[in-house]
């Protein structure tokens, strides 16, 4: 399955519906990395079975990256449209650091197909079909192979499942056994992949602001977004990160709020950078 979805060969294991006019978007910036502006190809790299690795992660006996655990790697979480692009942007020209944006261009272009338009259409009848999608270019995310000694990802594999697959199902909006066949799914890959990760940076905004932004954004398969689910979405993003209360933290979290306006931002950014740079000496 693994290999038959594009990362064939690098795991080496020991052990026709009508679409709206939307329905396309350019893949222009789909799987690339940004490192100091430049882009580079970012590929899955190879997996080979773990040693007795340390710190982090329980790994013994999960599949690694070849080479990749000294790779420090920070994730950036938050509300949809909390500003994670634009942090991720601020953060590209830095030395060291390789951001990767979260695939959503893919996720709006599949071979043609639209499985983030069709999900906010109808999201019991394609909610697993864009989760699925979803945690697969996650895991490409996660596994890829980078140039630089940090990884700067837009979101992660652990937040789609805790949240935007908590959400479809808690709303009722995703039936219990495409619930199922999704988190064996996502546990089999936790236990089995090595998915390192040193830090959580929380971009924490009020749902009210994510919902301006998001209408200032004004990505067409979004305009469906009431302001109800950036409140769930919210909540479900304070009961695992700030609360601690829902699901397993993969790393600590380091919250920065997110309301201000762009300047102020980008000079949060700078603040926190040390901080944020300490993930790459854990
Ligand atoms: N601090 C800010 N103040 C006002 N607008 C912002 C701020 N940060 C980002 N934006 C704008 O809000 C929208 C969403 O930002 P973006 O970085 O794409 O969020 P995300 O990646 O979290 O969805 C974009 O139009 C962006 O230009
Ligand atoms: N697991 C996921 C991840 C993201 N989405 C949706 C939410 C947004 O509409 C879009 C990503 O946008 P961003 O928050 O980066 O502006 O993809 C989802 O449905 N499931």
């Amino acid at each position: 399955m693994l290999a038959a979805a594009g990362l064939s060969g690098r795991l080496l294991v020991r052990g026709v519906r009508t679409l709206p006019p939307y329905a396309v978007s350019p893949p222009s910036l789909c799987g690339v990395a940004y490192y100091r502006g430049k882009q580079t190809p970012a590929n899955s790299g190879t997996l080979i079975p773990s040693r007795a690795l340390s710190g982090r992660q329980q790994a013994t006996g999960k599949l690694v990256r070849n080479g990749e655990d000294k790779n420090a790697v920070i994730c950036i979480e938050g509300n949809i449209a909390s500003g994670k692009t634009t942090c991720l942007e601020y953060f590209s020209n830095t030395s060291n650091i390789e951001v990767l944006t979260e695939p959503v261009c893919k996720w709006r272009n599949l071979r043609g197909h639209n499985p983030l338009g069709l999900m906010y259409q109808d999201p019991e009848r394609w909610g697993l079909t864009l989760q699925t999608y979803v945690q697969l270019t996650m895991l490409d995310r996660h596994l890829s192979t980078i140039s630089a000694p940090i990884r700067m990802i837009e979101r992660s594999i652990f937040s789609a499942k805790y949240i935007f697959v908590e959400s479809l199902f808690k709303s009722g909006k995703m039936p219990e056994v495409d619930f199922a066949v999704l988190s064996e799914w996502f546990d089999w890959i936790t236990a089995n992949i090595f998915i390192p990760v040193d830090l959580i940076v929380y971009l924490q905004t009020s749902p009210q602001t994510c919902h301006k932004r998001l209408k200032q954004r004004s990505r067409e398969e979004e305009k469906v977004i009431p302001l109800e689910y950036l409140e769930s979405i919210h909540q479900l993003h304070e009961d695992w990160l700030i609360r601690k209360s829902s699901f397993p933290l993969p790393a600590p979290v380091l919250v920065i709020p997110a309301d201000h306006d762009l300047q102020e931002m980008l000079h949060q950014f700078e603040e926190n950078r040390d901080k944020i740079l300490a993930a790459s000496s854990l």
